[in-house]
């Protein structure tokens, strides 16, 4: 015999009843079949319901039962002819007595356990009529078969307990009974040895068709619903998930009670003890594979099956001195939550023995809490333990796969995941047998930490990063273009799925979750909602997703003032902005401390030269244990191209503009003529060589007359233009002894200073062109010849291609 379930999606409407009659059918020709139906999608929750209603003295039930009536009524007429008539007046039969039923709940204002079963009953006693119905009308050789006669339980209303002996008589004596090819029979509901109704627990129809497969000693168990097999994790969080093909009844059982829906846990017990091999396939896909369960799945790759997680979870943690080396707390501990009826989710104990935590569904914390406490006042009182701790909005995500036990790292690989994540991990249970590690987290980290899981175990080849890119201006916008053309060649070369999930500058914030469109964006963003920086700051917290990088992209003090937040929150940031890594070193300091605890990048290489490898370099001399003796260098591109490009044909202000226009400028370009952002980049160099520095130590030699600084932006031109002969003339005294102008800034012996020098022909600096930088390091190994980095300092492009190269590195940690 092969026993086929259909869970209520795949019977919610007459196409999907055809469709399920249709799989039946095709299994009809390999021989008999028992068809175990669940309730129309809907039908059971509406009756329970209609049933709480009536109980409160709510009328609104009549409501609830005339609508259940019609869409059952529509059912049979889309399914069967109007000759047919026997169903339509069995389905007025049956909706006169639930009517009734509720009445009576109605009238006495209380719905027992017993009341309950027998209520929800019909939905499954509803459906399985129709369906026998329509299959005999289809030709096929069906009987209805009433579950309340094959399958015997106690009288636990609610949740039912199977007497399996009984069952198995019952079943027997039913088939020499009845020849035909196909059963059909309500899931979900029994009989106790008076023949009142029962029911096995919601989700109990797969439960019906386990006991079945196990007394028929079936061929096979199918399990038809409306998903394409067990997945890897929920769909639902998870995009990627994909179906795991074949799996073992210990690995079914451990998903299935993690959360994995697509199986009620109890119906795996009874086909595993007989060796039953349990299909899950998909009404809706009937040639998809699925998941096969059975007793030696062939073994894949994969060591871990699955990832699956248990909302709604509270910690309970038991502590104190008095529990030491004194046994039987633990015992009293069980025996109080079994006396409440509190089922124990997860247990852990420190080998202290001086704290015990369990984890419960949150519905179960209070009365647990007051059990306990009642249970061990005497202790509680004395001081030896402290009253029971409950800690709330807590999820267990576990890895399931029983080839675990076999591969050293999986805790190791599945901790570090979590923790360059910054998810927290309140509590661990693993047991010896290794089928299932399990961590409780905050419940607002799941979905991060099971994308983090699914990425590290099953798509070793993708890792999904996402960006939020703070002042999309002049660089930003270079950086969006360079990363737009880029996505495709990330993904296909390096396994990065590069997506921008935010862009904002000082007015508008745009935000889709699942990528922004990088063509569209300029539009888009002039017509999004307003933000603030402290609510772009929350939304990049609260939207938690993995591997996030914020990118600041702005010249803004404000900005740069979020770091420290998010770094804590392990969120990578990536940064052209030079404020925070000329701040004051404390802050400095801090960043890069919070960068190291919390596994987060704090990078920002393009702050000195802008693309060019300059802190890498000086990073890879330090690590390496090299010791930097001096640093000589030009570090702006502004003044290097401005002092390259006058000559007195043109006013020094107007080659200022132009540096401006070409995008070599800060934002404000009196931070570049005023030497202020030379000296803030050899801070940071001098920094990164390790030397404790402020920026007030840096010795600033201005070549600007202090009236160009009075002002705004266009005053400084405005004067500029007023001092032109005191340009010419620096220009002029340069040419004259046949040297060229050099904004140069020097380190050395924990001493910086910046300023304008001539550098005659052979100097290192002297053949310097346009816009370029250069750096020189003498270092313990580089005394005599110094190493050189040199090429093109500022620009967009070159400046955006250095933050992407930073991003890519964030990514890759
Ligand atoms: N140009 C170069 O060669 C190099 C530049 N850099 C650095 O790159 C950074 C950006 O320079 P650049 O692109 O030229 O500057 P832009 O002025 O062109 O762009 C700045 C962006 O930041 C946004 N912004 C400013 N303040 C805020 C705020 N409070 N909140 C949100 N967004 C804000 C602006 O938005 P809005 O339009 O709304 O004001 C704009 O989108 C600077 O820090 C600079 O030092 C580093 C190396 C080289
Ligand atoms: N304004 C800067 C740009 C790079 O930091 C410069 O001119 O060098």
């Amino acid at each position: 015999m092969q026993v086929l379930k259909f869970g209520g999606t795949s019977v919610a409407s007459a196409e999907n009843i055809r469709k399920s009659l249709a799989i039946v059918a095709t299994a009809a020709e390999r021989g008999p079949v028992v068809m175990v139906v669940s309730a129309l999608g809907g039908t059971t929750d509406a009756l329970i319901g209609a049933g709480r209603a009536a109980a409160a003295g709510d009328a609104g039930y009549r409501d609830t039962l005339l609508q259940l009536a019609a869409r059952h009524r529509t059912a049979v007429q889309e399914l069967l002819p109007a000759t047919h008539s026997g169903p339509e007046g069995q389905l007025v039969s049956q909706f006169g007595e639930i009517t009734s039923l509720c009445n009576g709940i109605f009238a006495l204002g209380e719905l027992s356990t017993r009341t309950l079963d027998k209520l929800m009953s019909y939905g499954e006693l509803l459906s399985s009529h129709l369906i026998a119905a329509v299959a005999k009308v289809q030709g096929q050789a069906t009987v209805w078969a009433d579950a309340r006669q094959l399958i015997r339980t106690n009288s636990r209303f609610g949740m039912a307990e199977v007497d399996m002996a009984t069952t198995q008589k019952q079943v027997a004596d039913f088939k020499t009974q009845n020849p035909a090819k196909i059963w059909v029979v309500p899931g979900f509901i029994a009989a106790d040895a008076h023949g009142t109704t029962t029911t096995l627990g919601r989700g109990g129809s797969d439960y019906t068709a386990a006991i079945l497969a196990a007394a028929l000693d079936a061929e096979k168990l199918e399990i038809w619903t409306d998903v394409s097999g067990m997945m890897t994790a929920d769909p639902r969080l998870v995009r990627s998930a994909r179906p795991i093909a074949h799996i073992s009844y210990q690995e079914a059982m451990e998903l299935s009670h993690f959360g994995a829906k697509v199986l009620y846990p109890p119906t795996i017990q009874p086909v595993m003890q007989r060796g039953i091999p349990l299909w899950i396939k998909n009404t809706f896909a009937p040639d998809e594979y699925g998941t096969l369960v059975e007793v030696e799945p062939p073994r894949t790759p994969a060591v871990v099956q699955g990832i699956s997680s248990i909302g709604n979870l509270t910690l309970l943690n038991l502590e104190g001195s008095g529990m030491v080396g004194i046994p039987g707390f633990s015992k009293r501990l069980f025996e109080a939550l079994a006396r409440e009826r509190i089922n124990v989710i997860l247990i852990t104990q420190s080998s202290s023995e001086h704290s015990i935590c369990v984890g419960v569904n949150t519905p179960d914390a209070a009365p647990a809490q007051v059990a306990v406490d009642e249970e061990f006042a005497t202790e509680i009182a004395a001081g030896r333990i402290e009253p029971l701790r409950p800690e709330k909005d807590l999820a267990i995500v576990a890895l399931v796969g029983e080839n675990m036990k076999n591969h050293p790292g999986i805790s190791g690989k599945l901790f570090g995941a979590l923790g360059q994540n910054g998810v927290n991990i309140r509590a661990i249970a693993q047991g010896a047998s290794e089928k299932n590690i399990s961590t409780v987290i905050r419940a607002a980290d799941v979905r991060k930490a099971i994308n983090v899981l699914h990425e590290a175990f099953f798509e070793a080849t993708k890792k999904q990063v996402n960006l939020f890119i703070l002042g999309p201006g002049n660089v930003g916008s270079k950086l969006l273009e360079q990363l737009a053309r880029q996505q495709a060649h990330l993904l296909e070369k390096l396994g990065l799925q590069v997506r921008v999930v935010a862009i904002a500058n000082s007015r508008h914030c745009l935000v889709d979750e699942n990528g922004l469109d990088l063509t569209a964006w300029p539009e888009e963003l002039a017509q999004a909602p307003a933000q603030t920086l402290e609510e772009f700051t929350q939304l990049i917290i609260a939207r938690n997703l993995r591997n996030s990088i914020f990118v600041d992209v702005t010249a803004n003090p404000a900005a740069a003032g979020i770091y420290a937040n998010l770094l804590a929150k392990s969120v990578a940031i990536v940064a052209c902005n030079k404020v925070a890594a000329s701040s004051e070193y404390a802050h400095y300091a801090r960043l890069k401390s919070l960068s190291k605890e919390f596994n987060a990048s704090y990078l920002f290489e393009t702050n000195v030269g802008a693309a060019l490898p300059i802190i890498g370099t000086l990073n890879d001399l330090t690590r390496s244990g090299d010791v930097v003796q001096r640093m000589e260098a030009v570090l702006s591109g502004t003044l290097n191209f401005v002092f390259n490009n006058y000559d007195g044909t043109r006013p020094y202000a107007e080659v200022v503009r132009q540096a401006q226009a070409e995008g070599y400028t800060e934002p404000d370009p009196r931070l570049d003529l005023s030497g202020s952002d030379v000296a803030r980049k050899i801070l940071i160099l001098a920094r990164e060589a390790g030397q404790v520095m402020e920026m007030a130590d840096i010795e600033i030699e201005t070549f600007l007359p202090p009236a160009c600084l009075e002002g705004d932006v266009e005053a400084f031109y405005t004067q500029m233009a007023a001092h032109e002969s005191h340009f010419k003339a620096l220009y002029d005294a340069a040419t004259a002894a046949g040297k060229r102008l050099k904004f140069v800034a020097r380190y050395a012996d924990g001493h910086a200073a910046v300023g304008l020098q001539t550098v005659a022909p052979g100097h290192d600096l002297y053949d310097l062109r346009g816009k370029d930088n250069v750096v020189l390091f003498y270092t313990d190994r580089y005394a005599d010849q110094p190493l050189v980095v040199k090429g093109a300092g500022a620009g967009a492009e070159v400046t955006a291609s250095g933050v992407f190269a930073d991003i890519i590195r964030a990514a890759r940690l």
